[in-house]
Formats: structure tokens, sequence, C-alpha cells
């Protein structure tokens, strides 16, 4: 079967694949890749009719040889599929499709999907984010400043109450926002029915005392039916949030949680993202999985800080701001490959966490403007005074930002801010 069509000028209505691929000869693997992930199979078969082809069949519009490796050529591919081919509102089952069986064909020696071109009618079938920046910000009342969140440290081994007193001490020093780690679920030393009704309590002497909007992401990650039955204590404790990691749940569990619409603001954690993202030869990158999971629906999504602990580049980070918070994202040919149109959809708040302390802060505010949310869990907890002094020197440094202050300067008001920058050079 034949699907190179090099003349041809995707439609407005197409879905739009570009990828990175290695091989021999690359108009063949690309026409292999083109059949694999549609209609075709390693062979011709007769049970293919005509109108299927002519109705079903992607389109290989785009092949450029960029190089090669010494073995193989490197090129970079755009590829048309019809709308038709699925069933638009089945995330899972369009993946299975556009990116599935084809990383495991033979004569690909490297193939990396690097962006999705999401057409209108297939926007409007997903939800969305329901809160977005502006909700999120609605929520918290917090106009313009960045935020500020923490994870409670160590990751997993406090006990119920132990991790709600962090939590507090977090708020009162400053933070806005405090979640679970990752892996943080219902072990036997933290229940999750017992911590997230202990540390709203929390939540709500530290709004009581400092008198700002507080609130905790509680992490309702599990097999789906439990995911729900603790959404369903996080509703009853009266939290605004849960936080789900996504990558591991699944965009099956992800898509369905948002169309329950309970009605929380969603945080997306990416915990083995990088297993998919970070090979240059095969996977998916992570600009990409953020525009499906912003059309999923999740209000605020983890995308690097370039300066902390957790790889991504400067300009492929900020790629991927873009296009998580505009409605419309030029294509640069460097990450974004193409012009992308969100049509109202609501943004995606991004989350800059991994290895921040107060020095990164005006490094990440100047790559990613104040539209951030800023997150540290070492940077606070590690902090020579403790959790308290942590958050205070974290929230100075976000202040000294919005004043225009250099920290040196601010830190001159604030002690906490000093001991940090002192501690962490
Ligand atoms: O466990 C951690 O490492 C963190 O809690 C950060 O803690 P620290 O502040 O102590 O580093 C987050 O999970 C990472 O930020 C995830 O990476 P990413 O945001 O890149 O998905
Ligand atoms: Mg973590």
């Amino acid at each position: 079967m034949d699907y190179i069509n090099l003349n041809y000028t995707p439609k407005e209505s197409d879905l739009l694949s570009c990828m990175i691929i290695k091989g021999d000869d690359l108009k063949k693997l690309a026409n292999e890749i083109a059949g694999e992930s549609s209609i075709g199979t390693w062979t011709k078969v007769q049970t293919m009719k005509s109108d299927i082809y002519e109705k079903l069949k992607p389109n290989v519009y785009e092949i450029k040889e960029i190089g090669n490796d010494g073995k193989y050529k490197i090129g970079l591919i755009k590829i048309a599929y019809p709308l038709y081919d699925f069933e638009i509102n089945n995330m899972p089952g369009v993946l299975a499709g556009i990116a599935g069986n084809i990383f495991g064909m033979k004569i690909a020696k490297g193939l990396r999907i690097l962006d999705f071109r999401f057409p209108k009618e297939f926007i409007d079938e997903y939800e969305g984010p329901e809160y977005g920046i502006e909700g999120v910000r609605n929520t918290l009342k917090i106009k313009e400043r960045p935020l500020l969140g923490t994870i409670v440290k160590p990751k997993v081994g406090l006990k119920t109450e132990e991790h709600a007193k962090v939590a507090y001490e977090a708020w009162v020093g400053g933070v806005d926002l405090v979640k679970d780690d990752e892996n943080l679920t219902s072990q036997d030393f933290n229940k999750f029915e017992d911590r997230v009704y202990k540390t709203l309590e929390m939540r709500d002497k530290a709004e009581e005392e400092t008198g700002e909007r507080k609130a905790y992401m509680p992490n309702i990650t599990a097999p789906y039916n439990e995911m729900i039955r603790r959404a369903e204590i996080a509703e009853d404790a009266e939290s605004e949030y849960v936080m789900i990691d996504v990558v591991v749940s699944g965009f099956s569990a992800v898509q369905s949680f948002r169309e329950e619409n309970f009605g929380f603001i969603i945080h997306a954690h990416r915990a083995m993202h990088a297993a998919m993202t970070r090979s240059k030869d095969f996977g998916i990158t992570m600009l990409t999985l953020a525009k499906i999971y912003r059309l999923l629906g999740v209000d605020q999504l983890h995308i690097g800080t370039v300066v902390g602990k957790m790889e991504g580049e400067e300009r492929e980070v900020k790629a991927i701001r873009d296009e998580i918070v505009y409605d419309k994202v030029e294509a640069d040919n460097e990450h974004k490959f193409f012009e992308q149109e969100w049509f109202g959809l609501n943004s995606v708040f991004p989350v800059s966490s991994g290895g921040v302390h107060p020095r990164l802060v005006p490094k990440i505010v100047e790559i990613l403007g104040r539209d951030v949310i800023i997150q540290a869990g070492g940077g606070i907890h590690g902090h020579p005074d403790g959790t308290r002094a942590g958050a205070k020197a974290m929230r100075a440094a976000i202040e000294a930002v919005m004043e225009g202050k250099p920290l040196e300067e601010k830190a001159e008001e604030v002690i906490e801010l000093k001991k940090a920058l002192e501690y962490w050079k």
C-alpha cells in the first residue's frame, strides 16, 4: 500500500503527526509507519477494500532527509491522518494507532514523535482543563505573582500527624500549595483517608492564621475504582485539589477522571515521563504529551525548571509552556512543528519543580514568566532552620522578583532568605 503523497496539502480537519525517523530507506520507512499506524500491515491483505483505502489512508506529505548517524539516514516526516480513522474522544484508542506499534517495527532504527496537530473537530470532543491559570488564580485569590508550592519531604515515611504538621509549617511560612509526593499513596504509616482530613484541618488553621488562601493536593493515584473512592474522600474533606500521576495512571484513567466532573483542580505529576520523552532515538516528546494532557483536562502540569535537577533545556521547556498556556501557538521547527490553535480551550498552569531553591527563583521567572507554579521540596524542608524558614525564604525570593529587587537586597530584610542563599550557593 502506498501512503506517500508529497503533493498532498493537509486539510484543516486532518490530525497531523511529525516524527524524526532513522533507517536505511526513509521513504520506505515512512510508508511503513503510515500503514502500521492506520490501516496497513506488513503485507497486502485480500480483505482490504478500495473505499477503505481511499477514505482512511493517511498521507505522508513531507519527508526531509536531515542527516545520518554514520549508519542510517535521519529524516523528518509529516503524516496527515483523516479524522474518519478515529473514535475521536477515545484518547487511548487514538494513541494506540498513531503512537502504538510503530515504535516496535524492526525497520525503524529510530522513531520519535515530535509533535501532533489537533484540529478543531478533535479538540471540540475534549473537556480540557476546568480551571486553567485563571481559574486557579481565582480560587487562590492570587492575581499576578508566581504561586509557591511544596512537596512534603521525605517523599514517604512520615506518619500522618507528622505529614500534616510539616504541611502546616510550610503554609504559615508562606507556601500556597502543599502536595503529596508522587509515590505517597496510602502506605500503612500514612493512610490516605486520615492524611486528607488531618492535613486539611491544618490547612484551615493556616488560612485562619495567615489570612491567605491555602490548598492541599492529595495524591489519589491508585487503580481506577480506588482513585474514585479517594476522590470522594477528598471531596468530603472539602479539598479543592487532587493530584494524579498521569503517566503511570494512563491516558484512559486521566480522561475518565476528568469526565467524572468532580470539580477538582487537577494537578498532574508526570513521574515516568522521561522513560518515553528523554531518548532522542525512540519515544514521544514531553511537548506532545503536554498537548495531550491539555486536551484531557489537567489544570496544572510539571514541565521542567531548566535550572534545577531534572533534564529539559530552556527552548524545549519554553515551547512546552507555550503549548499549554496560549490559545494560538506558532511553529518554530525546533520543538513546535505545527501551528496549533486551541479554540478557547483553557490553559494549563505550568509547574516548575525539581531541585528548586530560592537562588533559582529569579531565573525560573525570567524563563517562564509569572504564570508559573514554583515548587520546592528539598529547597524548603532542607533549609538549615527547617520548613517554616525554608518557606519564608522561597516566598521572599518570589516577592523579590515581584519587587524587582536582587535576592541579596531582599535577604537583608528576610534573614531566612539570607541563610538559604548562604546554604545553597
Ligand atoms: O520528587 C521530586 O523530585 C519532586 O518532588 C521535587 O522535589 P525536590 O524539590 O526536592 O527536588 C518532584 O517529583 C519533581 O519535581 C518531579 O520532576 P518534574 O517536575 O521534572 O516532573
Ligand atoms: Mg516528587
